[in-house]
């Protein structure tokens, strides 16, 4: 089967990884430095055993190490990754575990764990901006982590159809629709070519227009930007601006993408170049199949060194207006399903913010949507 998990020949360590954290707080060890990795801060984790599950291993650990337990905490599985630091190649599994008050409560004093090293509880702005010094292969780690809780996706141009000037309502409205600091999927879907010709203006006047949102913007205009006449003008907007977070990438692009790779198994960065490479990407999932070739385009991308995959959009949850003729999956089935990501999965289709802590339960990071994520 092709695979582009990256096959060592010296035996792979299966880690099991715990990003603890209360609300803004993470907690993190530092590693003595005659360890491997030494002389730099880590999640609390360690070895998976051979016949251990990885949610087993995070409990056990977490209790041996910290002497926290979290066996009745929801652990959403944040991704998988593997780092090959030469001397050692290790494959991270990665949860996120929120504690309770009364967990936090009892330990946020505790200066060092069970094994003498050494706790503290760093603000997540500072984790994010480097300020803990972490082993390489945690840098996707605080990738993921830049990954909001929800994440706002805009109405197709279509839904304004009936409008005499259909661009400037769809404009008009997100402008005044959009909360504040949201991270928004620009979506805006034009279907005649005058619409599509407009499709990068209207995304640069909605980020001018409202410049706290954070744009996701469909990978095919990043791509389209970096290949026009303008490439140097556009290039500079896409790297300059701060509030461009990530492209994204649609079911059908990625199962284009992942026909070509079949076709060509060792593509070169050229060949990648109409993925965007200088911004991280959002991967919209709908299958088994698909999320096979999403964690093939993550695991790539690792090796390359290229801004990692955030976040997998698997939908659809329930029933949706905007897609009626979908069958949706339904939580058990799409639980299976994210429990295969090897990224943050986001779940989509027929929800509103208020059934975040449900969406956790069933193991997303994210939760996403349309009308219901608008402000009045
Ligand atoms: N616990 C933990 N390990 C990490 C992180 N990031 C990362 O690359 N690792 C690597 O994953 C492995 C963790 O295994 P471990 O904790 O059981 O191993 P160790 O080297 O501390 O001890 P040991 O080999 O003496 O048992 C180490 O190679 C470590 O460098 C992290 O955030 N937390």
């Amino acid at each position: 089967m092709l695979s582009y998990q990256v096959q060592p020949t010296s035996t792979i360590v299966n880690v099991a990884v715990a990003v603890i954290h209360y609300q803004q707080q993470y907690l993190l060890g530092f590693r003595n430095k005659t360890q491997h990795q030494g002389n730099r801060y880590e999640f609390v984790g360690g070895k998976i055993e051979a016949d251990e599950t990885a949610r087993a291993a995070l409990i056990r650990e977490v209790s041996e190490e910290t002497g926290i337990n979290i066996k009745d905490n929801v652990a959403v599985k944040l991704g998988r990754l593997h780092h090959d630091y030469g001397d050692k190649h290790v494959c991270l599994q990665v949860y996120q575990v929120a504690l309770t008050d009364a967990q936090f409560a009892k330990h946020q004093y505790e200066s060092h764990g069970l094994e003498g090293q050494p706790l503290v509880w760093a603000d997540k702005n500072k984790l994010l901006a480097g300020d803990y010094p972490l082993p390489a292969a945690n840098q996707t780690i605080l990738a993921w982590l830049q990954l909001p809780t929800h994440l706002v996706i805009t109405y197709p141009l279509a839904h304004f159809s009936d409008q005499s000037n259909a661009t400037a309502a769809w404009l008009a409205y997100q402008q005044q629709h959009l909360p504040q600091d949201a991270w928004v999927y620009i979506r805006i879907k034009a279907s005649t070519v005058n619409e599509q010709s407009q499709e990068i203006m209207l995304i640069k006047q909605l980020m001018d227009l409202r410049p706290d949102i954070n744009g996701v913007l469909p990978n095919h205009h990043i791509s389209q930007m970096l290949t026009t006449d303008n490439q140097d003008v556009h290039q500079a907007y896409i790297q300059n601006h701060p509030h461009i977070k990530a492209g994204h990438l649609t079911h059908t692009e990625l199962m284009q993408w992942f026909s070509d790779l079949k076709k060509q198994p060792k593509p070169n960065q050229k060949d990648t170049k109409c993925l965007s490479i200088d911004q991280p990407l959002i991967i919209s999932c709908h299958d088994i199949d698909s999320i096979y070739a999403a964690n093939q385009l993550a695991a790539i991308r690792l090796k390359n060194q290229q801004p990692p995959v955030i976040g997998m959009l698997l939908s659809p949850v329930l029933a949706t207006q905007s897609h009626p003729d979908d069958v949706p999956l339904g939580w058990e089935a799409w639980s299976a399903l994210a429990q295969l990501a090897d990224m943050p999965v986001i779940s989509l289709g027929g929800l509103s913010p208020i059934m975040s802590q449900q969406a956790s339960h069933y193991g997303a990071t994210s939760i996403a949507g349309i009308r219901e994520f608008l402000k009045d």
